[in-house]
């Protein structure tokens, strides 16, 4: 069976791919060790970069080239704006963090540079650039969320983290974007590949800033 362009990219972005998705930090999530302080830094840098993950996923809603795309990417959307939005303001108030606390850290390299990549791709109008940065955002984390072993850690702060990238909905998703990605980038495969290795490039930084 010959290789679907997703898979050509993810290959290409061997070993970073892998050492995101077998990083300490998933390690450390998965098995309940992970320390307050840590997960506390992960997520008030996560939360950061929703912002503009909503203009990527508005982007792709409006460069894609199909209403079935549109209708799936506004679905999302939707999503995104809402259940995962309670997840981090119940997580920040378990581990204790108060506004000032969420808002007085800067934004840590790797977060600049997501936000950085994420309006890059939109703002270049390319259907193909906005699904290479999406489909490593949401691919990766499937990739290591399924990879959890059960019992999940007792911790809502900890499973939730783990369930919101590993269950049905979500795993239709990914399928989703990487169909699309097979679909549209090869016919633009020099920004799809720049953009996703990139992506791959932040995402371990990303990881390894949750322990600096
Ligand atoms: C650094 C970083 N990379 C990827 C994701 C994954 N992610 C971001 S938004 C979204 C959609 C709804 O779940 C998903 C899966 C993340 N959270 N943090």
């Amino acid at each position: 069976m010959s290789e679907t362009f997703s898979e050509m990219l993810r290959c290409e972005n061997q070993p970073a791919w892998s050492a995101s998705v077998q990083h300490r930090f998933v390690r450390e999530l998965c098995d309940g060790s992970i320390a307050n302080r840590v997960m506390a830094r992960y997520l008030i840098q996560d939360h950061r970069f929703l912002d503009s993950f909503l203009m990527l996923l508005g982007a792709a809603m409006a460069t894609a080239d199909t209403l079935q795309a549109r209708l799936r990417l506004g679905r999302s959307a939707g999503f995104v704006s809402g259940e995962e939005n309670t997840y981090f303001l119940r997580a920040f108030t378990a581990l204790e963090l108060d506004e000032a606390e969420r808002d007085g850290a800067p934004d840590a390299a790797p977060t600049a540079g997501f936000k950085h990549l994420m309006q890059e791709a939109a703002a270049s109008g390319s259907y193909a650039a906005v699904l290479a940065v999406l489909c490593v955002a949401e691919w990766l984390y499937l990739d290591w969320a399924s990879q959890a072993v059960q019992p999940l850690p007792p911790n809502f702060v900890h499973h939730e983290w783990i369930t919101l990238h590993d269950n049905p909905d979500f795993r239709v998703f990914v399928a989703f974007l990487r169909s699309e990605l097979d679909r549209v980038g090869p016919r633009a495969a020099n920004v799809a590949s720049e953009f996703f290795c990139r992506a791959i490039t932040l995402e371990k930084e990303f990881l390894d800033a949750a322990y600096a």
